[in-house]
């Protein structure tokens, strides 16, 4: 069965790809207790018609099975006969998908994530400057700053999707929520990961960071460690 004249060959090398990935960040325990999802665009952008492929939502993804992923169009909705559900929080990946037009969108709850949301949730955004990796987002510029935003984490995920345009930066390719997850995306599946795994590093990095000045030797007279 085929959809907006989308290739069988198309969707099954979509489909290999984003299982690659899948056990990629399962060996990294990206998954805990089933959460995140991932997708991935199937055929080309076009604001009024798109659709993509989805984590099914609730399973342990840790494991490979022929039930992993579903396609869906740019609402949500499964575009072929399934039983599968489609991740809860799919509309925030076709929010994503509608305002950038990006090719994959990765979610994951780690520890550092959700330490470094919770610890600028109040704020907002998450702030991070002077760290290599943001190269990985394309920005070459020496010490330049960052700013990630972190959103709320309403149960209603309809509410949260509403927010991202309101927050979406173009050279930042990732949103928090906060004291659950990170959302990253990128033209394909590659630079997803990529930034994935840089804002990981940025957020890890930030955590120890922070640890460290915390501990480091007591203050002397002047203010200085
Ligand atoms: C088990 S964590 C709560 C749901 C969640 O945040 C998540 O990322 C996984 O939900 P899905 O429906 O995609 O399995
Ligand atoms: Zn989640």
């Amino acid at each position: 069965m085929t959809f907006a004249g989308i290739s069988l060959e198309h969707k099954q090398q979509v489909l290999g790809e984003l299982s690659l990935i899948k056990q990629q960040f399962a060996a990294k325990n990206w998954f805990p207790g089933t959460s995140g999802n991932l997708s991935m665009r199937v055929g080309e952008f076009d604001p009024e018609a798109f659709y993509f492929a989805i984590t099914a939502s609730g399973k342990d993804k840790s494991l490979t099975t022929p039930e992993d992923f579903l396609f869906v169009d740019k609402s949500g909705r499964a575009v072929e006969t399934t039983s599968l559900k489609p991740s809860a929080e799919t509309q925030i990946h076709c929010e994503i998908y509608r305002l950038t037009g990006c090719g994959a969108v990765f979610h994951v709850h780690t520890i550092f994530n959700n330490l470094i949301s919770e610890w600028f949730g109040e704020a907002g955004a998450v702030p991070a400057q002077g760290i290599e990796l943001i190269k990985a987002f394309n920005i070459w510029e020496e010490n330049a700053p960052i700013s990630i935003p972190v959103l709320p984490n309403y149960a209603d995920i309809p509410r949260i999707a509403e927010l991202v345009e309101g927050v979406l930066n173009p050279a930042v390719p990732g949103i928090l929520l906060r004291n659950h997850g990170i959302y990253a995306w990128g033209k394909n599946a590659f630079e997803a990961k990529k930034h994935l795994e840089a804002f990981e590093f940025i957020f890890e990095y930030l955590y120890r960071s922070m640890l460290l000045q915390n501990s480091a030797a007591p203050l002397t007279l002047d203010g200085r460690r």
